[in-house]
Protein backbone atom coordinates (compact mmCIF):
# COMPACT_ATOMS: atom_id res chain seq x y z
CA UNK A 1 0.00 0.00 0.00
CA UNK A 2 1.28 3.71 -0.70
CA UNK A 3 1.52 5.66 2.42
CA UNK A 4 1.30 9.83 2.83
CA UNK A 5 2.38 12.07 5.41
CA UNK A 6 0.54 15.19 6.60
CA UNK A 7 2.18 17.42 8.41
CA UNK A 8 -0.45 19.96 9.76
CA UNK A 9 -2.87 21.92 12.64
CA UNK A 10 -5.83 19.73 13.54
CA UNK A 11 -9.58 20.67 12.95
CA UNK A 12 -12.18 20.29 15.78
CA UNK A 13 -14.77 20.38 12.99
CA UNK A 14 -13.28 17.53 11.16
CA UNK A 15 -13.30 20.02 7.76
CA UNK A 16 -9.99 21.37 7.33
CA UNK A 17 -6.71 20.75 8.44
CA UNK A 18 -5.29 16.75 9.55
CA UNK A 19 -8.58 15.27 9.20
CA UNK A 20 -9.52 16.70 6.13
CA UNK A 21 -5.97 15.26 5.32
CA UNK A 22 -6.52 11.88 6.91
CA UNK A 23 -10.14 11.68 5.12
CA UNK A 24 -9.22 12.64 1.39
CA UNK A 25 -6.05 10.20 1.95
CA UNK A 26 -8.17 6.74 3.27
CA UNK A 27 -10.43 7.98 0.20
CA UNK A 28 -7.73 7.93 -2.18
CA UNK A 29 -6.81 4.42 -0.68
CA UNK A 30 -3.21 5.78 0.50
CA UNK A 31 -2.52 4.68 4.55
CA UNK A 32 -2.32 8.03 6.02
CA UNK A 33 0.18 9.32 8.67
CA UNK A 34 0.26 12.48 10.99
CA UNK A 35 2.88 15.17 12.31
CA UNK A 36 0.19 17.69 14.10
CA UNK A 37 1.91 21.56 14.28
CA UNK A 38 -1.10 22.48 16.02
CA UNK A 39 -4.87 21.88 17.91
CA UNK A 40 -7.25 24.45 16.64
CA UNK A 41 -10.41 24.86 18.35
CA UNK A 42 -12.47 25.63 15.68
CA UNK A 43 -15.66 24.72 13.75
CA UNK A 44 -17.35 26.22 10.61
CA UNK A 45 -17.87 30.05 12.22
CA UNK A 46 -14.21 30.73 13.03
CA UNK A 47 -11.12 29.33 14.75
CA UNK A 48 -11.95 29.83 18.93
CA UNK A 49 -7.64 29.32 19.59
CA UNK A 50 -4.75 28.00 18.29
CA UNK A 51 -2.17 25.90 20.52
CA UNK A 52 0.94 25.21 19.25
CA UNK A 53 2.81 22.03 19.74
CA UNK A 54 6.50 22.46 21.28
CA UNK A 55 9.33 22.54 17.87
CA UNK A 56 10.64 19.62 19.38
CA UNK A 57 7.62 17.88 19.82
CA UNK A 58 7.38 18.46 15.88
CA UNK A 59 10.24 16.58 15.52
CA UNK A 60 10.04 13.56 17.19
CA UNK A 61 6.63 12.93 15.64
CA UNK A 62 8.38 13.76 12.15
CA UNK A 63 11.20 10.85 13.61
CA UNK A 64 8.76 8.48 14.53
CA UNK A 65 7.22 8.25 11.12
CA UNK A 66 10.29 8.34 9.03
CA UNK A 67 12.28 5.77 10.79
CA UNK A 68 9.55 3.21 10.53
CA UNK A 69 7.38 3.82 7.64
CA UNK A 70 8.90 6.44 5.25
CA UNK A 71 6.29 7.76 3.14
CA UNK A 72 5.94 8.25 -0.42
CA UNK A 73 4.78 11.73 -0.34
CA UNK A 74 3.89 14.54 1.55
CA UNK A 75 1.77 17.62 2.77
CA UNK A 76 2.71 20.38 4.62
CA UNK A 77 -0.36 22.53 5.69
CA UNK A 78 -0.78 25.48 8.06
CA UNK A 79 2.77 25.83 10.40
CA UNK A 80 2.09 29.08 12.55
CA UNK A 81 5.51 30.04 13.40
CA UNK A 82 9.34 30.36 12.04
CA UNK A 83 10.69 27.88 14.42
CA UNK A 84 8.27 24.83 13.59
CA UNK A 85 9.13 25.73 9.76
CA UNK A 86 12.74 25.34 10.41
CA UNK A 87 12.09 21.52 12.20
CA UNK A 88 10.10 20.70 9.23
CA UNK A 89 12.90 21.23 6.91
CA UNK A 90 15.60 20.11 8.39
CA UNK A 91 13.97 16.65 9.13
CA UNK A 92 12.66 16.24 5.62
CA UNK A 93 16.20 16.87 4.60
CA UNK A 94 17.32 14.54 6.97
CA UNK A 95 15.36 12.17 5.25
CA UNK A 96 15.41 13.12 2.29
CA UNK A 97 11.57 13.34 1.52
CA UNK A 98 9.74 13.31 -1.74
CA UNK A 99 7.02 14.09 -3.44
CA UNK A 100 6.73 17.31 -1.08
CA UNK A 101 2.89 19.05 -1.63
CA UNK A 102 3.06 22.67 0.10
CA UNK A 103 -0.43 24.10 0.96
CA UNK A 104 1.06 27.80 2.24
CA UNK A 105 -1.78 27.94 4.87
CA UNK A 106 -2.18 31.56 5.84
CA UNK A 107 -5.92 32.85 6.69
CA UNK A 108 -8.79 30.32 7.33
CA UNK A 109 -11.37 30.43 5.25
CA UNK A 110 -13.99 31.70 8.22
CA UNK A 111 -11.29 34.99 7.91
CA UNK A 112 -8.92 33.78 11.28
CA UNK A 113 -5.36 34.22 10.63
CA UNK A 114 -3.27 31.15 10.96
CA UNK A 115 0.14 32.47 10.31
CA UNK A 116 2.16 35.26 11.18
CA UNK A 117 4.69 37.45 9.23
CA UNK A 118 7.82 35.69 10.40
CA UNK A 119 6.74 32.06 9.26
CA UNK A 120 5.99 33.58 6.23
CA UNK A 121 9.47 34.55 5.42
CA UNK A 122 10.71 31.01 6.78
CA UNK A 123 8.07 29.21 4.26
CA UNK A 124 9.59 31.47 1.42
CA UNK A 125 13.39 30.85 2.44
CA UNK A 126 12.76 27.15 4.01
CA UNK A 127 9.87 25.25 2.34
CA UNK A 128 9.78 26.55 -0.81
CA UNK A 129 12.54 25.71 -2.44
CA UNK A 130 12.51 22.13 -1.94
CA UNK A 131 8.53 21.43 -2.53
CA UNK A 132 7.68 19.76 -5.88
CA UNK A 133 4.69 22.06 -6.13
CA UNK A 134 2.98 24.92 -3.75
CA UNK A 135 -0.48 25.06 -3.58
CA UNK A 136 -1.59 29.16 -2.89
CA UNK A 137 -4.91 30.40 -3.25
CA UNK A 138 -5.22 34.23 -4.83
CA UNK A 139 -4.14 36.14 -1.96
CA UNK A 140 -1.09 33.77 -0.74
CA UNK A 141 -0.25 33.94 -4.31
CA UNK A 142 -0.01 37.65 -3.88
CA UNK A 143 1.87 37.66 -1.11
CA UNK A 144 4.59 34.99 -2.43
CA UNK A 145 5.10 36.74 -5.68
CA UNK A 146 4.86 40.63 -4.49
CA UNK A 147 2.21 41.15 -7.17
CA UNK A 148 -1.19 41.98 -7.51
CA UNK A 149 -3.67 39.36 -9.18
CA UNK A 150 -6.93 40.44 -10.85
CA UNK A 151 -7.18 38.26 -13.93
CA UNK A 152 -5.88 35.21 -16.18
CA UNK A 153 -2.65 36.96 -17.37
CA UNK A 154 -1.65 37.97 -13.42
CA UNK A 155 -2.24 34.62 -12.11
CA UNK A 156 0.28 33.62 -14.82
CA UNK A 157 2.75 35.62 -14.11
CA UNK A 158 2.82 35.74 -10.50
CA UNK A 159 2.86 32.10 -10.77
CA UNK A 160 6.12 32.07 -13.20
CA UNK A 161 7.60 35.05 -10.60
CA UNK A 162 7.08 32.04 -7.78
CA UNK A 163 8.55 29.41 -10.14
CA UNK A 164 11.54 32.15 -11.00
CA UNK A 165 12.09 32.64 -7.69
CA UNK A 166 12.16 29.32 -5.64
CA UNK A 167 12.43 27.05 -8.42
CA UNK A 168 9.04 24.70 -7.63
CA UNK A 169 6.11 24.05 -9.63
CA UNK A 170 3.00 25.73 -8.66
CA UNK A 171 -0.95 25.39 -8.86
CA UNK A 172 -2.41 28.84 -8.34
CA UNK A 173 -5.82 27.99 -7.60
CA UNK A 174 -8.72 30.21 -8.79
CA UNK A 175 -11.29 29.13 -5.94
CA UNK A 176 -11.77 33.24 -5.11
CA UNK A 177 -11.87 34.02 -8.35
CA UNK A 178 -15.10 36.21 -9.44
CA UNK A 179 -15.71 33.96 -12.66
CA UNK A 180 -15.35 30.28 -13.22
CA UNK A 181 -12.63 28.08 -10.48
CA UNK A 182 -10.21 27.59 -12.82
CA UNK A 183 -6.66 26.47 -11.54
CA UNK A 184 -3.43 27.00 -12.76
CA UNK A 185 -0.43 24.64 -13.16
CA UNK A 186 2.48 26.42 -13.87
CA UNK A 187 5.90 24.27 -14.25
CA UNK A 188 9.05 24.84 -15.95
CA UNK A 189 7.52 23.08 -18.98
CA UNK A 190 4.40 26.31 -19.29
CA UNK A 191 0.85 26.59 -18.30
CA UNK A 192 -1.87 24.55 -17.94
CA UNK A 193 -4.88 24.90 -17.03
CA UNK A 194 -7.41 23.36 -15.17
CA UNK A 195 -11.11 24.12 -15.89
CA UNK A 196 -14.33 23.84 -13.42
CA UNK A 197 -17.75 25.84 -13.43
CA UNK A 198 -18.03 27.89 -10.19
CA UNK A 199 -20.16 25.65 -8.12
CA UNK A 200 -22.23 28.07 -5.74
CA UNK A 201 -22.25 27.13 -2.12
CA UNK A 202 -21.26 28.47 1.17
CA UNK A 203 -19.78 24.96 2.18
CA UNK A 204 -16.18 25.33 1.17
CA UNK A 205 -14.38 25.02 4.55
CA UNK A 206 -11.12 22.84 3.72
CA UNK A 207 -11.13 23.57 0.17
CA UNK A 208 -7.12 24.00 -0.48
CA UNK A 209 -6.39 21.21 2.65
CA UNK A 210 -8.43 18.58 0.63
CA UNK A 211 -7.20 19.64 -2.95
CA UNK A 212 -3.28 19.70 -2.03
CA UNK A 213 -3.79 16.35 -0.03
CA UNK A 214 -5.24 14.66 -3.23
CA UNK A 215 -2.56 15.96 -4.94
CA UNK A 216 -0.46 14.45 -2.87
CA UNK A 217 -2.06 11.11 -2.71
CA UNK A 218 -1.93 10.57 -6.34
CA UNK A 219 2.14 11.62 -6.38
CA UNK A 220 1.79 8.77 -3.53
CA UNK A 221 0.69 6.30 -5.95
CA UNK A 222 3.40 7.19 -8.52
CA UNK A 223 1.04 9.87 -11.00
CA UNK A 224 3.12 12.68 -12.48
CA UNK A 225 2.22 16.03 -11.21
CA UNK A 226 0.17 17.00 -14.02
CA UNK A 227 -2.27 13.98 -13.93
CA UNK A 228 -2.61 14.10 -10.01
CA UNK A 229 -3.62 17.79 -10.63
CA UNK A 230 -6.33 16.75 -12.79
CA UNK A 231 -7.35 14.10 -10.53
CA UNK A 232 -7.57 15.81 -7.67
CA UNK A 233 -9.47 18.49 -9.71
CA UNK A 234 -11.93 16.06 -9.93
CA UNK A 235 -12.22 14.72 -6.75
CA UNK A 236 -12.71 18.32 -5.31
CA UNK A 237 -15.07 19.22 -7.61
CA UNK A 238 -16.91 15.76 -6.72
CA UNK A 239 -16.77 16.51 -3.22
CA UNK A 240 -18.20 20.22 -3.95
CA UNK A 241 -21.30 18.88 -6.23
CA UNK A 242 -22.24 16.37 -3.30
CA UNK A 243 -23.51 19.15 -1.38
CA UNK A 244 -22.84 18.44 2.21
CA UNK A 245 -24.71 21.26 4.25
CA UNK A 246 -23.10 20.57 7.84
CA UNK A 247 -22.42 23.34 10.46
CA UNK A 248 -24.15 26.95 10.70
CA UNK A 249 -21.17 28.67 8.47
CA UNK A 250 -19.20 27.60 5.74
CA UNK A 251 -19.52 23.90 6.21
CA UNK A 252 -17.26 21.13 5.24
CA UNK A 253 -17.26 18.81 2.18
CA UNK A 254 -18.31 15.78 1.65
CA UNK A 255 -15.09 14.12 1.18
CA UNK A 256 -16.74 10.26 1.01
CA UNK A 257 -18.16 11.01 -2.03
CA UNK A 258 -16.90 8.35 -4.54
CA UNK A 259 -14.61 5.54 -3.70
CA UNK A 260 -11.21 5.15 -4.70
CA UNK A 261 -10.88 4.94 -8.63
CA UNK A 262 -14.40 6.92 -9.34
CA UNK A 263 -12.51 10.13 -9.56
N1 LIG B 1 -17.25 27.50 -5.43
C1 LIG B 1 -16.37 26.67 -6.01
N2 LIG B 1 -16.73 25.95 -7.10
C2 LIG B 1 -15.87 25.11 -7.70
N3 LIG B 1 -14.61 24.92 -7.26
C3 LIG B 1 -14.19 25.60 -6.18
C4 LIG B 1 -15.05 26.52 -5.49
N4 LIG B 1 -14.36 27.06 -4.44
C5 LIG B 1 -13.14 26.50 -4.47
N5 LIG B 1 -13.01 25.65 -5.53
C6 LIG B 1 -11.83 24.85 -5.87
O1 LIG B 1 -11.34 24.30 -4.65
C7 LIG B 1 -9.92 24.26 -4.67
C8 LIG B 1 -9.38 25.10 -3.52
O2 LIG B 1 -9.35 26.44 -3.95
P1 LIG B 1 -9.38 27.75 -3.07
O3 LIG B 1 -8.94 28.85 -3.95
O4 LIG B 1 -10.74 27.85 -2.43
O5 LIG B 1 -8.29 27.37 -2.00
P2 LIG B 1 -8.08 27.89 -0.54
O6 LIG B 1 -8.41 29.32 -0.44
O7 LIG B 1 -6.73 27.46 -0.11
O8 LIG B 1 -9.15 27.06 0.21
P3 LIG B 1 -10.09 27.62 1.34
O9 LIG B 1 -11.13 28.44 0.63
O10 LIG B 1 -10.63 26.36 1.91
O11 LIG B 1 -9.22 28.38 2.24
C9 LIG B 1 -9.52 24.78 -6.06
O12 LIG B 1 -9.42 23.70 -6.96
C10 LIG B 1 -10.68 25.68 -6.42
O13 LIG B 1 -10.78 25.91 -7.79
C1 LIG C 1 -6.09 23.40 11.03
C2 LIG C 1 -6.47 24.13 9.79
N1 LIG C 1 -5.67 24.07 8.71
C3 LIG C 1 -6.02 24.73 7.58
C4 LIG C 1 -7.17 25.46 7.52
C5 LIG C 1 -7.51 26.22 6.28
O1 LIG C 1 -8.58 25.61 5.68
P1 LIG C 1 -9.75 26.49 5.12
O2 LIG C 1 -9.11 27.72 4.57
O3 LIG C 1 -10.30 25.62 4.05
O4 LIG C 1 -10.68 26.77 6.25
C6 LIG C 1 -7.99 25.51 8.67
N2 LIG C 1 -9.14 26.21 8.69
N3 LIG C 1 -7.62 24.83 9.78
Amino acid sequence: MKTALTIAGSDSSGGAGIQADIKTMTAHGVYAMSAVTALTAQNTTGVKGIFEVPPTFLADQLDCVFTDIPPDAVKIGMVSNKELIETIAEKLSEYGAKNIVLDPVMVATSGASLSSESAVTALKERLLPNCTVVTPNLFEAEILSGLKIRSKIDMEQASQAILGAYGCAVLLKGGHSENDADDLLYQQSGPTWFHAGRIETKNTHGTGCTLSSAICSNLAKGFDLNTSVKKAKRYITGALEANLDLGIGSGPLNLAFAIEGNF
